[in-house]
């Protein structure tokens, strides 16, 4: 193990979890850097395939007793994780701004809203239901029970490194599942310290494992295992499409939370002192590098001028700088790479006629920063609209009817998120029904609670995750028929 700066936590591991133990990996050590300096922090250990199987195997193993372990049980362990999260959430808060970047207040919301899934599923454990009716012609009695999945892979993205894997461990840990967890290599830290915590709450050994790894060598190998039941996978469209592919060789059940390319609709009626708030939240939480993101601005031809102009002014007010230091409203971007990425979709767009209004230009070096751009006059065809952009850069293009904004909104395969601001209701209920998204945001840039059904449509994914439904992602129901207990074949038994 390396020495670490004295700001990490003392008992942050750097091994990989296997069965109640902390190891070393097959391929020695992956290096963590922190963005707003391009340091080195840390060094976690590097899982091989073998490392892998065995993390499987740990949760095959733990699987009978944990699916017996009593609701209420689990129930409570979900909730002293819970206690434990929010009482450490300086720790996870400081640990996620040094691997991830983003400003340490929305490293601290991040916990508050991570924590939630723990507290939400803990409610939710004990109330796993199942059904019992007679069957129409009145022949059976038709009983159902939910059980959990069996084992499951959990692969979460750099993003939001808490809140992607609370919102997966949690109601599989409620389900009666065991899991592998699979954070992403960039940001391996905050689930470490997040896995502590769950032994530290009492989850027994071999319920939760985690395995991290440079390569993903490690996943193939456990997602073509026939002990495993369930993946859930947090992350890009292409990558998804990539595991679906190889989940439907074992036939796994899967939920897949995929990218975004969230429009803002901006209508005429619309307050736009909220439409600008709601644009500021919606585009540079997490710096732009959020699924749910506000990707297209599409705004009413009469506001548009107005809307750029009170946005430019509230971009160009914000505070970039390392997310530790006080006031900081913007970090950097992850990698340099990711930068590059936006700088290129910036310089294409305005070679194809886009202006800036503000920002436009990456910041010099240590770390990677890009400052909150405004780009007007951008084409409906423009490809800065069809990419997701993951970060701080709204392009703004117009539209003079209902109709033709919808048709702008809905003109792409992608389809998790979308933000509508207007003061009129009857409107909000059509375009309810007329967004191809799986989630709105009516006349609000934050849309993300634990007790919602948070997913997409088309190619943003499949499944919900939160909400009243997000345990059945990880139960499977089982139905026994039973002979008409009034049948005279039957009663004449008794
Ligand atoms: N819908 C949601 O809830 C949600 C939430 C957060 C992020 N996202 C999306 O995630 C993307 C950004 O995250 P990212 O860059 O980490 O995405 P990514 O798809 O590159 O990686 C996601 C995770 O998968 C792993 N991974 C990548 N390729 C893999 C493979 N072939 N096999 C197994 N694992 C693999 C990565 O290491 C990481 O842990 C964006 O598209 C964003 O919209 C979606
Ligand atoms: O990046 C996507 C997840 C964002 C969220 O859960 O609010």
């Amino acid at each position: 193990m390396s020495p670490r700066p004295p700001v990490l936590p003392a008992d942050l591991p750097s091994g990989l979890f296997i069965g109640g133990t902390w190891r070393d990996g097959a391929r020695g050590t992956i290096a963590v850097d922190n963005p707003a300096t391009g340091e080195t922090i840390a060094h976690v250990a590097d899982g091989g395939v073998d490392d892998g199987l065995a993390a499987l195997e740990a949760a095959a193993a733990a699987a009978s007793a944990w699916a017996r372990t009593p609701p209420r049980e689990r129930a409570e362990i979900l909730r002293r994780a819970f206690d434990l999260v929010t009482t450490r959430a300086d720790d996870l808060a400081t640990v996620m701004t040094l691997e991830m970047g983003k400003p340490l207040a929305q490293a601290q919301g991040e916990v508050t809203y991570g924590a939630e899934f723990l507290r939400w599923f803990s409610e939710q454990a004990a109330h796993i239901s199942g059904s019992y009716r007679p069957s129409p012609e009145g022949s059976l009695r038709q009983l159902v029970v939910r059980r959990p999945v069996g084992p499951c892979l959990l692969i979460t993205p750099w993003n939001f490194p808490l809140a992607m894997a609370t919102r997966k461990v949690a109601p599989a840990l409620a389900s009666g599942c065991t899991v592998v967890l699979r954070p992403a290599s960039l940001t391996p830290l905050t689930s470490l310290l997040f896995v502590k915590i769950l032994t530290d709450a009492g989850v027994p050994d071999g319920v939760v494992n985690v395995i991290t790894s440079s390569r993903h060598d490690v996943t193939d190998a456990i997602i073509a295992d026939p002990r495993l039941r369930k993946l859930s996978f947090t992350g890009s469209t292409a990558v998804g499409q990539q595991l679906l592919r190889q989940a439907a060789d074992n036939v796994l059940k899967c939920s897949m939370e995929l990218g975004g390319n969230a429009p803002l609709l901006v209508f005429e009626d619309a307050d736009l002192d909220v439409a600008v708030e709601g644009a500021m939240v919606a585009k540079l939480r997490n710096m732009g590098e959020a699924c749910t993101a506000a990707n297209r601005f599409i705004v009413h031809a009469d506001v548009a001028d107005a809307f750029a102009a009170g946005l430019a002014e509230r971009f160009s007010n914000q505070r970039l700088g390392d997310g530790l230091d006080a006031g900081v409203d913007v970090g950097p971007l992850i990698t340099e790479t990711a930068s590059d990425g936006v700088h290129a979709l910036v310089t294409r767009a305005v070679a194809d006629g886009a202006r800036v209004v503000t920002g436009g230009e990456p910041l010099e070096g240590p770390g990677w920063f890009y400052p909150p751009t405004v780009l007007t006059g951008v084409s409906h065809d423009a490809e800065i609209l069809s990419e997701e952009i993951f970060g701080p850069v709204a392009p703004i293009t117009t539209f003079t009817t209902e109709a033709e904004a919808i048709e702008l909104a809905n003109d792409t395969p992608i389809g998790l998120a979308g933000y509508v601001f207007t003061r009129d209701l009857d409107r909000i209920l059509r375009l309810s029904e007329s967004l191809e998204v799986g989630m709105i945001g009516a006349n609000t840039g934050l849309i993300s609670n634990a007790a919602a059904p948070f997913g997409g449509v088309k190619h943003s994914g499949l499944g919900r995750e939160g909400g009243d439904h997000g345990l059945d992602e990880f139960t499977e129901e089982v139905y026994v028929a039973l002979p008409d207990p009034h049948h005279p074949a039957v009663s004449s038994r008794n």
